[in-house]
């Protein structure tokens, strides 16, 4: 039986590259999906939203975009989305991102891990995983704090490895100099994954 992590986080690395380049953000994908219990190869997952970096107006974010995309279909606000995001006894809520959710934004809007962290208000189970296919370099931020602020929300996290320089390559290509940016981020890469 074969994971789905490859296949989605191929996913989102199209929907980034959707994402109009620009030498202030990375260009990100973001898949918001339902899988059931025991169920991994995700014979039975039902994908609920999609979203990249910039595809609504503004200075948006992939995870922002996949909130607000689904949200906007409940009509209700991105910032209301857990009032409408499924509860179903047996089913998780899952995310895959191409990039680690940021715990910290340039621009100081509000960061994903908090849009994520977002959905377990009220009770509600929210999203119960995030999977991601590489962690946030240091152009902006520094040291990413994304992972470490999810655990710290109870939000399991995993990285899916083997497509780094292929996210990267996507995500700073409206960057001065993304080669050099993307050789220090592999470079900066941990080895151990543990050490995230
Ligand atoms: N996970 C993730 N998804 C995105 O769609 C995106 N653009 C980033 N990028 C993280 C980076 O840290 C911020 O883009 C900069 O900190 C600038 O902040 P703004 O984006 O202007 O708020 N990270
Ligand atoms: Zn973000």
């Amino acid at each position: 039986n074969t994971s789905p992590h490859s296949a989605y986080m191929q996913k989102c690395i199209s929907l980034a590259e959707q994402s109009p380049p620009r030498p202030t953000n990375f260009r990100v994908g973001a898949i918001l999906l339902s899988r059931k219990d025991n169920d991994p190869t995700g014979s039975d997952d039902k994908i609920l939203s999609t979203g990249y970096t910039m595809e609504l107006a503004g200075n948006t974010h992939a995870e922002q975009c996949c909130f607000a995309n689904f949200a906007a279909v409940h009509n209700v606000a991105e910032d209301e989305v857990a009032s409408v995001l499924p509860a179903e006894p047996g089913r998780k809520l899952i995310m895959y991102v191409s990039m680690e959710p940021c715990g910290k934004r340039l621009s100081g809007n509000a960061p994903c891990v908090q849009r994520i962290t977002r959905t377990r208000t009220g009770g509600r189970e929210g999203i119960y995983k995030v999977y991601f296919g590489v962690k946030e370099p240091g152009t902006f931020v520094g040291a990413s704090e994304g992972c470490q602020m999810l655990t710290a929300a109870g939000i399991e996290w995993e990285h899916v490895s083997g497509f780094e320089k292929e996210i990267l390559t996507v995500a700073t290509a409206g960057h001065e100099n993304s080669e050099a940016e993307v050789r220090a981020a592999l470079g900066e890469r941990v080895t151990n994954v543990d050490d995230i």
